[in-house]
């Protein structure tokens, strides 16, 4: 299987701040990964690596072939599908839903005067209905409620056809329902062997959609462990991200976690 992602030794650092310590990682194009770690554990920094968006302090970022710092990121950048908060924020509340999804051909927020072509039309509107929210695609974005945004933000993600999709905290502010229903879709892109390799951040275990392949957990900028998800996601790794003792449960394809004191 081809390699999306390779890390070896990556640091970040802010000032006296380290984000990342030292990360190794490979990701292949058949993999689904979920990153999960307490807040501040660098989380939405390994994404904003992974998306090309920071460069390493040290160490060397391989990303579909090439390596970061010898290749142009603006190349780059669109053959990686993103969502984000900070990203969702930027996008003009009065932007049609429709032109949210079609702007991301162009690598641009907001619909300006870009000649969109049939292809690029077709394929937005497709999106939206298999995140079902093709309904929405003449509302403007400001008036979706937060389920509805996650959908639309993840059709944008998918518009190039990227070979790498990375979903930042997909379900966060979302109601059970809409969570749940958020993540039978994100099972359904999981589980599609078309898909692209996907790596997922979250805070909550009971957010892993069911073909989720590995896991990757983080605490202040290390990794505590990575692998299959299986062997990783355990009481003991679990406990020492979290600093707390903590018992996992899987059952049904869904999986979560509780104190066990
Ligand atoms: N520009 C910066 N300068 C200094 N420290 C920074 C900078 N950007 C981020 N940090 C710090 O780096 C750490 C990792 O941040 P990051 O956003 O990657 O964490 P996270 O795991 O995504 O957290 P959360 O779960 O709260 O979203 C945090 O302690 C944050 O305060």
């Amino acid at each position: 299987m081809a390699t999306v992602a390779e890390l070896a030794g990556v640091t970040i650092k802010r000032g006296n701040n380290v984000l990342l310590d030292r990360i190794s990682l490979i990701i292949h194009e058949d993999e689904r990964w979920v990153v999960v770690g307490p807040n501040g554990a660098g989380k939405t920094t390994l994404l904003q690596v992974l998306s090309a968006q920071m460069y390493p302090s040290d160490g060397v970022v391989g990303l579909l072939g090439e390596v970061v710092g010898a290749v142009d990121v603006f190349e780059l950048r669109p053959r990686i599908g993103l969502t984000s908060l900070a990203l969702a924020e930027r996008i003009p509340p009065r932007e049609k839903v429709r032109d949210v999804v079609l702007s991301a051909a162009y690598g641009v927020i907001g619909r300006w005067r870009e000649e969109y072509d049939v292809y690029d039309e077709a394929r937005a509107d497709d999106l939206l209905g298999s995140l079902r929210v093709d309904r929405l695609s003449s509302r403007t974005f400001g008036t979706l409620s937060e389920g509805e945004r996650k959908r639309v933000q993840i059709a944008r993600a998918l518009m190039t056809d990227p070979e790498m999709l990375l979903l930042d905290e997909p379900a966060s502010g979302l109601d059970i329902a809409g969570r749940e229903a958020l993540v039978d879709t994100l099972s359904e892109i999981c589980l599609d062997e078309d898909s692209p390799a996907t790596v997922l951040v979250t805070h909550h275990l009971e957010e892993i959609p069911e073909g989720i392949t590995h896991a990757l957990l983080l605490r202040q900028g290390l990794v505590v462990a990575a692998g299959p998800v299986e062997t990783t996601l355990t009481d003991e790794n679990l406990s020492a991200t979290f600093d707390m003792p903590l018992a996992v449960s899987h059952r049904d394809g869904r999986w979560g976690a509780r104190s066990r004191r």
